[in-house]
């Protein structure tokens, strides 16, 4: 297995943040959940306060899943080709996320890891990272070659590293590829040996017909990969997807260059998961944005130990939960950096 060198956050600073948090004009802990993400950017920045996060960055993963292929269909409730449509909308502006990322000055990228459609006259930045068109229905097949699954991998390295390098302080990985609620669900009953009936959701809102057959397709992709789930790349390459090996790849490429990444919802925990079977240490760098309507990504969380900062019942991925919850660690920063001490009022 490959071995990663994961930075350890600064934990003096942390214990530095939570002493200053303590003592401010406010009974203590009265800031609830802000004193917790505020100690944790001073343990990631290692400063208190953190540094303000000025870049942040939204890269929005896209490409087919073969499972919307699967004996039966309806896996999804829209077709296969809103997945190529959607990367030029993202690349126009009018995405979901491109709104609500603008809302708080974050940056969007759309890279094209596995749409199946021909995309002629993207940029080449969004083009460059192809792994393959689609992937393979993984009720029947492997969705990857084992050189898929490691190549697309280490694309979401260095598409983090490229991030990095050019300023980013917060990372968040998007998903868009129809039919990957039903990969994020196989992905999360595999490692975590749960039944389909448990982790399966309804996506972008089959009806009860289209949940059974759904349930029916994870079923038959867990029973298809048996034991594969104990290696990580295996279960990348048996019921993953090009975007889930790359997804995986970015949110650990963040934790390796020690800069927070803010999860957001299915698609990208499910990745984190399986991340997190190559790097468990990795998890110390993330975040989880908001918690999703899908079931499955309650069960990758709980697993991470990580606790959502929003709870709005969405349910569309792209980065659009995550970027919500920057405001919230801006706040927490500030609070860190510009509350008075307790010390400082005049009191009798
Ligand atoms: C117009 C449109 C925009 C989206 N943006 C994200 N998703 C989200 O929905 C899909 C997952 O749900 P399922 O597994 O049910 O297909 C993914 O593409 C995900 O990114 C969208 C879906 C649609 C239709
Ligand atoms: O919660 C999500 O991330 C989600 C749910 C349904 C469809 N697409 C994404």
């Amino acid at each position: 297995m490959t071995e990663f060198d994961i930075p350890v956050p600064d934990e003096r600073a942390r214990t530095a943040a939570q002493d200053r948090l303590d003592g401010l004009v406010k009974p203590v802990g009265a800031l609830g959940r802000l004193e917790e993400l505020a100690a944790w950017l001073a343990a990631a920045h290692g400063s208190v306060p953190p540094a303000e996060l000025e870049d942040v960055r939204v890269v929005v993963f896209a490409g087919d899943h073969g499972v919307t292929r699967a004996a039966g269909g309806g896996v999804s409730a829209y077709p296969r080709e809103v997945t190529a449509a959607m990367v030029r909308a993202f690349l126009s502006g009018f995405s979901g996320v491109n709104v609500l990322a603008a809302q708080v000055g974050a940056r969007v990228d759309v890279v094209d890891i596995a749409v199946d459609d021909d995309l002629d006259g993207v940029p080449e930045a969004v083009a460059r990272h192809k792994i393959r068109r689609g992937s393979g229905s993984i009720d029947s097949e492997d969705a990857l070659s084992p050189d898929e699954a490691r190549r697309a991998f280490e694309a979401g390295l260095r598409i983090a590293d490229e991030a990095v390098d050019a300023g980013a302080q917060l990372l968040i990985p998007g998903d868009m590829g129809i039919g990957n609620s039903t990969v994020a669900a196989t992905l999360v009953a595999a490692s975590l040996g749960l039944p389909a009936g448990e982790v399966v959701g309804t996506g972008t809102g089959i009806d009860e017909v289209g949940l059974s057959g759904k349930t029916a397709v994870i079923e038959a992709a867990l029973r298809r990969a048996g034991d594969r789930a104990s290696d990580p790349f295996d279960l990348l390459t048996a019921l993953g997807s090009a975007c889930a090996a790359a997804t995986a790849g970015f949110v650990l490429g963040g934790a390796r260059r020690a800069v927070p990444v803010l999860l957001d919802g299915v698609f990208s925990c499910a990745a984190a998961l399986v991340a997190h079977d190559i790097a468990p240490e990795a998890a110390r760098w993330w975040l989880a944005g908001h918690r999703s309507t899908e079931p499955s990504q309650a069960f990758a969380l709980k697993t991470l130990g990580l606790k959502p900062i929003l709870d709005l019942g969405l349910r569309l991925g792209e980065g659009s939960g995550a970027v919500q919850a920057v405001p919230t660690l801006r706040a927490a920063r500030g609070v860190l950096a510009g509350m008075g001490s307790l010390a400082d009022l005049d009191i009798g």
